[in-house]
């Protein structure tokens, strides 16, 4: 009767015991206490002589599990192998031998012999407890890196020299690939069979190793590129593009997590560690393509603005207003519930260049909330086909970044009134804007404030401008904002402008937008530049030239005219009448 204990990796046991079989004075009455993989070799001379300590040798030697036999008709054989073993042979580990046995007789050049032929036969064994093994020794380079064999994961711990490779340290993936059956003898001095895939990670492996010293051949094919990438999370204008792939340059401790993940707990790379972000997927992002959002988070999302409201001249009632419905119920979301909700869609229209722009970031400044721009019209030529998927992709990011502020410039371009010639992209689009703004609207959790800014208002569908509940007319700077925009400008720059001086030029842009006095003060500014001899240009400094004079205005003056014709300021002044949230 076999007395066989199975223990944990001892399901090759009955393929061992048929085989065992044959012989059965070798078997009878043993007891299987641990097994050792399957032995081929059976008919060895250190087999048959059955010993109980036969498999602990060459469980010292590769810390696999043995058999003990209890009839054992030479009790210290195996033991003399095992210390011949671990004394003589070159993959011998002393320190993971297990229990020394203590030798009842002198060591012989058989044993030795038998010592060799028996790890032959262990290495030409099918084993997969042996096969795994020496895998984990060809990966770390050692004794056995020669030798191929059927692979698989390693269930045990693999020592070489003073480091410890913890199981799973190294990828499995790649070990059922490619069954190469080569023994020991045709493989083992020369170079090894690898697949180009093994060798192109090798190659990355020895570019990647500057002055590491460590082993990184645990990175295997399948754990290279598994770098996350961390869509769908704010990315800092500072911060380094993460690329898919394992950089040549990248930091030598940028472990793929895959490879972190992989070796366990126990498994430390050398050298200070950098841990891999974990990408928080986000339920809101799911089905939106990853390549839009990252466009949306490098692209649209403005990460670095601060506006103030002093940034903005003139506009007080604007402001005031704005402060008053939206800011504020924006920063206290607690106080404006219900009927005090704030507005979800803002309207801004007026003449070009009058501020439109500033405002809306000023708002997503001060309400402490995420600023995305976009303009109508990139939308509809940009991303041609592919406008509607942008429009939901911007509003699920926004969604995920709340409290946001959705800023669409030349909104009319994309809620033109319905048209016979209208293209059914552009029909898209807008269904789904529409969709999205009504979303924003209901959802009352939802901190999405969407503001749409227009020159040309009249023309928005009245469907779309229902959506916007404050429509709000930014007109043209007056006299007072006028001066302070060139004031603010002017304290920037070498200039000996008096008032007198500040107020002649406000007296001369009457019908000037905000744009058109900062394009005025910049051709004034190039005054003292053009005054310069050519032969001095390369070689005046910066406090030499001159500065910024009332005739230098007066010359620009004549460059930059206003913009805004005064036609177009009273179709604006009609259509507020009619439309507008505060039109008098
Ligand atoms: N009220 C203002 N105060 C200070 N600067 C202003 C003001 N209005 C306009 N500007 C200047 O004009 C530039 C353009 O302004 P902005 O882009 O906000 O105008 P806009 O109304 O959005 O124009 P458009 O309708 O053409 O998009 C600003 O960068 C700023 O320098």
């Amino acid at each position: 009767m076999n007395n066989r204990v199975r223990t944990s990796d001892n399901h090759h046991t009955s393929e061992t015991l048929g085989r065992r079989g044959s012989n059965p004075s070798v078997f009878n009455n043993s007891t299987a206490v641990q097994t050792f993989g399957r032995h081929k070799s059976d008919q060895s001379p250190l087999n048959s002589s059955n010993t109980p300590d036969n498999s602990r040798s060459s469980m010292g030697l590769l810390r696999a599990k043995a058999f003990h036999f209890n009839n054992s008709e030479s009790p210290d054989n195996s033991t003399l192998l095992g210390q011949q073993q671990r004394s003589n042979l070159p993959y011998g580990n002393s320190d993971r031998s297990g229990p020394a046995v203590p030798s009842t007789r002198p060591h012989t050049a058989w044993d030795s012999g038998l010592a060799v032929q028996r790890e032959e036969r262990f290495f030409h064994s099918e084993s997969p407890a042996t096969n795994r093994v020496m895998v984990n020794a060809q990966k770390v380079g050692g004794p056995y890196a020669n030798f191929g064999q059927k692979r698989k994961c390693p269930d045990q711990a693999v020592e070489k020299g003073n480091r410890k490779y913890p199981r799973n340290s190294f990828s499995c993936a790649e070990d059922d690939e490619e069954p190469y059956n080569q023994g020991p003898n045709e493989n083992a001095h020369t170079t090894p069979f690898r697949t180009a895939k093994q060798q192109l990670v090798i190659d990355q492996q020895k570019k990647n190793n500057h002055g590491h010293g460590g082993d990184r051949s645990h990175i295997t094919g399948t754990s290279y590129g598994a770098v996350k990438k961390s869509l769908g999370t704010r990315r800092g204008p500072a911060s380094k593009f993460v690329p898919p792939v394992l950089s040549r340059d990248s930091d030598e401790n940028d472990f793929p997590s895959e490879v972190t993940s992989r070796a366990g707990a126990g498994f430390k790379p050398q050298g200070p560690q950098t841990s891999v972000p974990e990408e928080v997927e986000d339920e809101r992002l799911r089905g939106i393509d990853p390549k839009m959002i990252e466009l949306i988070n490098n692209e649209i999302m403005d990460h670095g603005t601060k506006i103030t409201w002093e940034d903005i001249a003139g506009l007080d009632f604007a402001k005031k207003t704005i402060k008053e419905i939206v800011v504020w119920p924006m920063l206290r979301p607690d106080i404006f519930t219900g009927l005090r909700g704030p507005p979800k869609g803002l309207l801004l229209f007026g003449p070009p260049g009058t501020g439109k722009t500033l405002i809306g970031k000023c708002i997503a400044s001060q309400s402490k909330s995420t600023f995305f721009c976009i303009s109508a019209s990139s939308l509809t030529s940009k991303w041609v086909g592919e406008g509607e998927k942008m429009v939901r992709a911007l509003f699920a990011v926004a969604r995920v970044h709340q409290p946001a502020v959705v800023f669409i410039d030349e909104i009319d371009s994309l809620l033109a009134q319905r048209s016979d010639t209208e293209h059914e992209s552009s029909r898209r689009i807008k269904t789904e804007f529409l969709v999205q703004l009504d979303g924003a609207a209901t959802a009352s959790e939802d901190r999405i404030l969407v503001i749409g800014a227009t020159n040309r208002p009249q023309e928005i569908d009245e469907a779309a401008r229902r959506r916007f509940v404050k429509r709000l007319l930014i007109p043209l700077p007056e006299a007072v904002a006028r001066r302070q925009i060139v004031s603010n400008l002017m304290s920037q720059q070498h200039s000996d402008l008096g008032d007198n001086d500040v107020q002649a030029i406000c007296d001369q842009t009457d019908g000037y937008s905000g744009a058109d006095m900062n394009n005025l003060c910049r051709e004034a500014a190039l005054g003292p530049i053009r005054s310069i001899p050519l032969e001095q240009i390369e070689t005046i400094t910066s406090d030499q030239v001159r500065p910024i004079t009332l005739k230098d205005f007066q010359d620009a003056l004549l460059q930059v005219r206003a913009s805004v014709s005064s036609k177009d300021l009273q179709l604006y002044e009609e259509w507020n009448h009619t439309f507008g949230s505060f039109g008098h």
